[in-house]
């Protein structure tokens, strides 16, 4: 994972012979498996890796880990270091997928965990990293029933995202309506605003991480391919 110290700043200005980032946001509540889907993508392709929770200031994890919940005030900020750091941390993947071409292949991307669990926050990193001057933005949402993430994080030690924040995340997720990948189809019933047609979303209750990989991986395979994104259509 690169250094923050040296990826935190302002985002570069687009320039005509420079190639936009692709950034790769895997959001969702906690224990959907983000991090452990990132670090498939990150291994697969060669791309780096930046981790959200990494991100957060000091007194918001010290928020969550005494069970308060983070309010809209609490992310602001934090988003918008999401976004720049992983416009900075971008490089192109080292094992890119066979079928891109050479342009394709030195595009710069990058894979980051962000909740980004509400329409404003996704709308938020959009604005930071306009298309298509700035990045190419996709997001992958996952989701899970309530039982099955209170099941993950009692499966887990050493974090500080406890059961009893499991509620919240909940409450709080917009899960994205979103299109299903590679049909144009409208594939869930999710928010009942526009479509976001830059996100894809994956129920992973009856997925195994493996599957759960797997379907990520050939998300963003074909999102590489087709060089622009999913289009976000507002
Ligand atoms: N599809 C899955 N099925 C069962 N368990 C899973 C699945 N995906 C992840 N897990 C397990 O659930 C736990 C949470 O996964 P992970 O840490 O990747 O989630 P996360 O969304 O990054 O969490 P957080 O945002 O709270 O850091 C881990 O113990 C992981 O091994
Ligand atoms: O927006 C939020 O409430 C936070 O980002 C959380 O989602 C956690 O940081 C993360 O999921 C780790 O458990």
């Amino acid at each position: 994972m690169a250094s923050h110290d040296e990826v935190e700043g302002d985002i570069p200005p687009p320039t005509a012979s420079h190639q936009v980032p692709h950034i790769f946001i895997i959001a969702g509540p906690s224990a959907t498996g983000k991090s452990t889907v990132a670090r498939a993508i990150a291994e697969r392709f060669g791309v780096p890796m930046v981790e959200g929770d990494d991100l957060h200031p000091r007194e918001n994890i010290e928020k969550m880990s005494h069970g308060h919940p983070l309010t809209d005030d609490d992310r602001w900020d934090w988003l918008k270091t999401v976004a720049s750091v992983s416009v900075n941390s971008s490089k192109p993947p080292t094992s890119p997928p066979d079928e891109l071409d050479s342009e394709q292949q030195s595009r710069p991307a990058c894979v980051t965990t962000c909740s980004a669990l509400k329409r404003k926050y996704r709308d938020l990193l959009r604005s930071e990293l306009p298309e298509p001057e700035t990045a190419i933005l996709d997001f992958l949402f996952l989701t899970a029933s309530e039982e099955e993430l209170l099941r993950r994080i009692e499966g887990r030690d050493n974090h500080f995202m406890k059961k009893n924040m499991v509620r919240s995340q909940i409450i709080t997720a917009e899960v994205p309506r979103a299109l299903e990948p590679g049909t144009g189809e409208e594939g869930n019933d999710g928010d009942e605003r526009g479509i976001e047609s830059d996100c894809t979303v994956i129920w992973t209750d009856n997925l195994s991480q493996g599957e759960v990989a797997e379907r990520a991986m050939d998300v963003v395979r074909q999102l590489m391919l087709s060089d622009i994104g999913n289009e976000y259509k507002g």
